[in-house]
């Protein structure tokens, strides 16, 4: 069996070597070619996988029988096409929602030091409360920050009042984070969700952060608004027409960085690891490798506190410890100043550094520390007292 994999993917070689032969290709370079001699192609969100690309392939004598996303996004994939040719089709549902949530936590705790304002005095608004903003509502909670949720789809289904309309939480929270799929028709389309209406309704001083999909928010848009009134913090880890971005709006972004909020090591594991053991499934091989067979130990795997630090300096700190979002924002101005936007982009993205999950850092508190404890266990920290 000849397995396509995306040379993105690590421990590739690892997992499906042991269940064909594995070819690794740069997922933008993906092509009727490539996919010719293929029987199992392993991808992640850059491939466009569309009908005229499937069908190319088919008819040039393809033998695919088996597409996997390492991603929780699948809006690069025509299912519905891979479905009519009896091709599978797996992705990896959550697998980097809790790196996203790093990102996130990370991301405002690094603007609340910027800004002089403190996270617990912030209301959030939450729009796709799915794995990632299920995830996010969690911690959130956890940190005792008033939350707002809009999730229409699962309002619709669950019949709960849980849940505010979209405007609701324009209106009313000071931070709004998106964390929809692109999805472009129906009831809950998500194409533009933020569009210059909604964008000129935000109050001033808003922080508006998207990790879902570039094209959830009018970015043409959302740059006149952030470059007309300036009165908005935007945090974009998700563009349009990337990896091309638009760069007055990388400009005009506080933080800006190149589609990485999923990019912890432990998120692509678990995608990679997924994706494995359901093209194992398909064949009728067995899939020896466990997860923990695949994921190294933390270089960082503990730190110590004593007393004396504020709790949001404390939270800061062990955050930094692990990841720190300003790396990402660097990176991208400088690689896409020193190579071009899609050539920087990408770049960021095919050497990103290794990274961790915060779930990966035990905290040890020393006497008088012990009422971090709450706070630090909340942002997703494992805990001990020394
Ligand atoms: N930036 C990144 O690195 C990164 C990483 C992972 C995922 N993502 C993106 O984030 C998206 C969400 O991830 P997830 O794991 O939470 O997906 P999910 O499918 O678990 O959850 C998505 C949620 O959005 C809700 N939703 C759909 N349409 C909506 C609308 N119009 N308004 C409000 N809510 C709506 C759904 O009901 C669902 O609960 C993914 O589809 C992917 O595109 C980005
Ligand atoms: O949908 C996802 O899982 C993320 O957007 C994913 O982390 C993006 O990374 P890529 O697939 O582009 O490498």
């Amino acid at each position: 069996m000849r397995i396509i994999v995306d040379a993105n993917v690590p421990t590739a070689e690892a997992c499906f070597g042991s269940l064909g032969e594995v070819v690794s290709v740069p997922g933008r370079e993906i092509d009727v070619h490539t996919l010719r001699d293929a029987d199992a192609l392993v991808i992640r969100s850059i491939t466009r996988l569309d009908a005229s690309l499937i069908e190319a392939a088919l008819q040039a004598g393809s033998r695919l029988r088996f597409v996997g996303t390492c991603t929780i996004g699948t809006d690069h994939v025509d299912q519905a096409a891979l479905a009519h040719h009896g091709i599978a089709f797996v992705s990896a549902p959550g697998c980097n929602a809790e790196a996203v949530v790093d990102y996130v936590l990370g991301s405002l705790s690094t603007l609340a030091e910027r800004q002089g304002w403190r996270l617990a005095e912030r209301r959030v608004g939450i729009v796709g409360v799915g794995n990632v903003g299920g995830r996010l509502l969690g911690r959130l909670q956890a940190l005792d920050i008033e939350c707002l949720a809009c999730d229409p789809p699962r309002a619709a289904a669950e019949r709960s009042d849980g849940f505010h309309d979209l405007d609701t939480l324009i209106a009313d929270c000071d931070v709004l984070c998106l964390h929809t799929p692109l999805v472009h028709e129906g009831p809950h389309a998500t194409h533009h969700l933020l569009d210059a209406r909604r964008l000129a309704e935000l109050a001033p001083e808003t922080v508006l952060l998207n990790a879902g999909r570039g094209d959830c928010v009018d970015g043409a848009a959302l740059r006149q608004r952030l470059a007309g009134r300036g009165d908005l913090t935007a945090v974009l880890d998700v563009w349009e027409e990337e990896p091309a971005i638009d760069a007055a709006l990388r400009d005009l972004a506080e933080i800006a960085t190149p589609h990485i909020a999923g990019y912890s090591l432990d998120g692509k594991l678990r995608g990679t690891h997924h994706i494995y053991r359901a093209l194992a499934r398909h064949v009728g091989l067995p899939a020896r490798l466990t997860l923990a067979d695949l994921a190294p130990a933390p270089a960082l795997p503990a730190l110590t506190l004593d007393d004396g630090l504020a709790t949001e300096e404390a939270l800061r700190l062990c955050m930094r410890a692990v990841y720190d979002v300003r790396r990402d924002h660097d990176s991208l101005w400088r690689e896409t100043r020193r190579q071009g936007l899609a050539k920087g982009f990408d770049a960021c993205r095919t050497r990103y550094p290794l990274r961790r999950e915060f779930s990966t850092l035990e905290v040890t508190l020393r006497p008088g520390a012990e009422e971090l404890g709450p706070v630090l266990e909340g942002a997703g920290f494992r805990l001990s007292l020394a």
